[in-house]
C-alpha cells in the first residue's frame, strides 16, 4: 500500500481576479477549494490514476473536515490525527500571474507527534510512504529526518518531497526519491541553478548523499532523473499552462506509482512528467485520460 503523509495539509482557495488593486476591493472572477497539501495532492493524483493510497497527517477544524469529506467522496482512505487548530487555508491569487500565500498551519502537540511514530511503525517493507510539504509551525526542524531514520531502520522504502534544512537531514537515511525544483537544489548547495548542465551536476552532488532516485524538476523544462543505473532529462509536452499548484506532487505521484508498477526508470519519469504537465495543463489536478494524452509527447535524452 502507498501511504502519503502530509504534516501541514491545507485547502488551497483558488481566486481568480483581473487586476489585483492593494489597498481596494477586488472581487472574484472565479472561485474554487481544493483540498491541498503535497501529500495529500499525492494521494488524490493516485487515485486519479486508478491506485488506491491511504493519506497520514494532522487534520483540524472546519476545514479539515472538508479535506476528510472531499477525500471520503473520492473514496481516498485516510488514517489522520485529529489536531486542536483548525488545518490551514492557502490562497492561490491568479490574476494571469501565479502567486500564493499559504498559512502557517496547526501546531502539534508532543503527544501528536508520537501518534504518527506509532502509525509510521506499523508500516512494512512491502509498503511505500510519501512525505511531502512543509512543516507544522512548531514542529522541530529534524521531524522529517526522525521519521526518515524510523523507515531506514525498518526497511520501510520513503520518499521525501520537501526543501532546506529538512530536506538535508533525511539525505544520509536513503530515501528512494528526492525531487527538488532546481532552487530547492540550489539552495541546498548556495548556487543559483541557470543551465540542464548546472542541474544535472547538483544532482549528482545530491544523489551522492544517499538518495536512490533524484528527480530535479525544471517546470516547463522538465526533469532530470539521476541514479546508479542512468541520468537522463525528459521535456515537456505542448500545452497551455493553467495551473502549477501541485505539478511537482503529480510529477512525483507518477514516478511512484509507475516505479510500484516495476516499470522501468525511463518509463516512471515519462509517466511521472506526463502527470506533471497535464496538472499545469489543469484547474485541479490532472485526470488519467489527459495523463495518457500526453504520454507520446514525451521524449527522453539518455545522458550517461
Ligand atoms: N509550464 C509547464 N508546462 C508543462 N509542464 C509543466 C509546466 N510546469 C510544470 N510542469 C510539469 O510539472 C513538473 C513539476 O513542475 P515544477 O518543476 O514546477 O515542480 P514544483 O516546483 O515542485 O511544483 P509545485 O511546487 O508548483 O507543485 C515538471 O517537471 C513538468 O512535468
Ligand atoms: O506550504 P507547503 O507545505 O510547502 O506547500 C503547500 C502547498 O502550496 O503545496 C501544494 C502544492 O504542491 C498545495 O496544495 C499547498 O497549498
Amino acid at each position: 500500500m502507498i501511504y502519503t503523509c502530509t504534516l501541514n495539509p491545507s485547502i488551497d482557495y483558488i481566486v481568480e481576479v483581473e487586476d489585483v488593486k492593494l489597498g481596494s476591493l477586488n472581487r472574484a472572477t472565479k472561485t474554487a477549494y481544493y483540498p491541498g497539501g503535497k501529500g495529500i495532492n499525492v494521494s488524490r493524483v493516485l487515485s486519479r490514476l486508478g491506485s488506491s493510497s491511504t493519506a497520514l497527517g494532522y487534520i483540524g477544524g472546519f476545514t479539515g473536515a472538508f479535506i476528510r469529506d472531499v477525500l471520503a467522496k473520492s473514496g481516498i482512505a485516510n488514517d489522520f490525527i485529529e489536531v486542536n487548530e483548525p488545518t490551514r487555508i492557502n490562497i492561490k491569487l491568479k490574476t494571469g500571474k501565479e502567486t500564493e500565500i499559504n498559512g502557517l498551519g496547526a501546531s502539534i502537540t508532543k503527544e501528536e507527534e508520537s501518534k504518527l511514530f506509532e502509525k509510521i511503525s506499523a508500516l512494512s517493507t512491502e509498503d511505500f510512504l510519501v512525505l511531502a510539504g512543509s512543516l507544522p509551525p512548531n514542529v522541530s526542524a529534524d521531524f522529517y529526518s526522525l521519521i526518515a531514520k524510523l523507515c531506514f531502520e525498518k526497511n520501510i522504502p520513503f520518499i521525501v518531497d520537501t526543501s532546506g534544512v529538512a530536506l538535508e537531514g533525511i539525505l544520509h537515511y536513503e530515501p528512494f526519491l528526492v525531487k527538488p525544483n532546481e532552487h530547492e537544489l540550489g539552495e541546498l548547495f548556495g548556487v543559483a541553478i541557470t543551465s540542464l548542465e548546472e542541474a544535472v551536476n547538483y544532482g549528482k552532488k545530491l544523489h551522492e548523499k544517499g538518495p536512490k532516485n533524484v528527480i530535479v524538476s525544471l517546470g516547463s523544462k522538465g526533469a532530470v532523473l539521476i541514479n546508479d543505473r542512468v541520468i537522463a532529462h525528459a521535456n515537456v509536452p505542448k500545452g497551455e499552462l493553467k495551473n502549477s499548484v501541485g505539478a511537482g506532487d503529480s510529477l512525483v505521484a507518477g514516478f511512484v506509482l509507475a516505479s510500484v508498477s516495476k516499470k522501468n526508470d525511463l518509463e516512471a519519469l515519462k509517466y511521472g512528467i506526463a502527470c506533471g504537465s497535464a496538472t499545469a495543463f489543469s484547474l485541479d489536478l490532472c485526470e488519467k485520460l489527459d495523463v495518457e494524452k500526453l504520454l507520446p509527447e514525451i521524449k527522453i535524452n539518455i545522458l550517461s
